[in-house]
């Protein structure tokens, strides 16, 4: 259990390198996730948290520096290996949900299970597994803009859980909710990341989220800190 899911050593990104507009984003970047572990990202805006998490989650490609994910080194990994990697072994949620809103609940959750390769059967019963633990098993059947944004926040979870990641990466999942909804969606976020043991690094602005998880880090002039 006690294994790294990341590591990021040395990790540089700019953009625009080498033009008079170049952004010096990460400079020499470290960073360690271990399994089990929940780990909150504290940043100012324009800091660079959104580019750290794209390049974690093989969204984006580090200038140098070295990656490893689940045990791989991703560093020079090809296209095809990362996105399959991404696929399996990584998790997203974002501030905005994103669901398609011409599936239902249900059908959300199904579809990165069928694109990885799992019949229609149990692809089902793994959404509805997942609804039921976030206290969502009526709302299988609802498309989102049937459910309110609490409740979408929830579906936009199990989608990112449903192919069991060893990695969550969340960008202000809980950004644009009330706070009572804020407190309770991260209830059901963190209960379903320490029922699987996965590492999971949870961007937030939230002072009070970030403090319940296991480990604060923040970004400070392209390093974490
Ligand atoms: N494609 C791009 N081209 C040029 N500069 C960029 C690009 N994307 C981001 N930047 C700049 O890089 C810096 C870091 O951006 P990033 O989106 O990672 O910040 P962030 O910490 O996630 O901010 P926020 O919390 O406001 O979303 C910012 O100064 C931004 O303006």
């Amino acid at each position: 259990m006690n294994e790294p899911v990341l590591s990021l050593t040395g990790i540089c990104k700019s953009y625009n390198p080498g033009q008079a507009n170049e952004v010096r984003v990460l400079q020499s970047c470290d960073l360690t996730l271990m399994a089990g572990q929940v780990t909150s990202l504290v940043a100012p805006s324009g800091s660079g948290k959104s580019t750290l998490l794209h390049i974690a989650g093989l969204l984006d490609t580090a200038d140098s520096g070295q990656l490893q994910i689940a045990g791989r080194d991703m560093s020079r990994a090809d296209d095809r290996l990362r996105t399959d990697l991404r696929r399996m072994e990584i998790g997203f949620v974002y501030q905005f949900h994103h669901l398609l809103p011409e599936f239902t609940a249900a059908e959300n959750i199904m579809l990165p299970q069928q694109a990885a390769g799992k019949a229609v059967g149990s692809a089902r019963k793994r959404a509805l597994e997942l609804l039921d633990q976030t206290g969502l098993a009526e709302r299988a059947d609802h498309r989102p803009s049937e459910l309110s944004g609490g409740e979408q926040q929830r579906v936009a979870f199990c989608r990112a859980l449903a192919n069991e990641p060893k990695l969550l990466l969340a960008d202000e999942p809980t950004g644009n909710l009330d706070p009572e909804t804020s407190d309770h969606v991260f209830d059901v976020l963190m209960g379903l990341v320490r029922s699987t043991g996965m590492a999971a690094l949870i961007a937030t602005h939230n002072m009070e989220l970030a403090a319940r998880m296991d480990r604060q880090v923040r970004l400070s002039k392209g390093q974490i800190v």
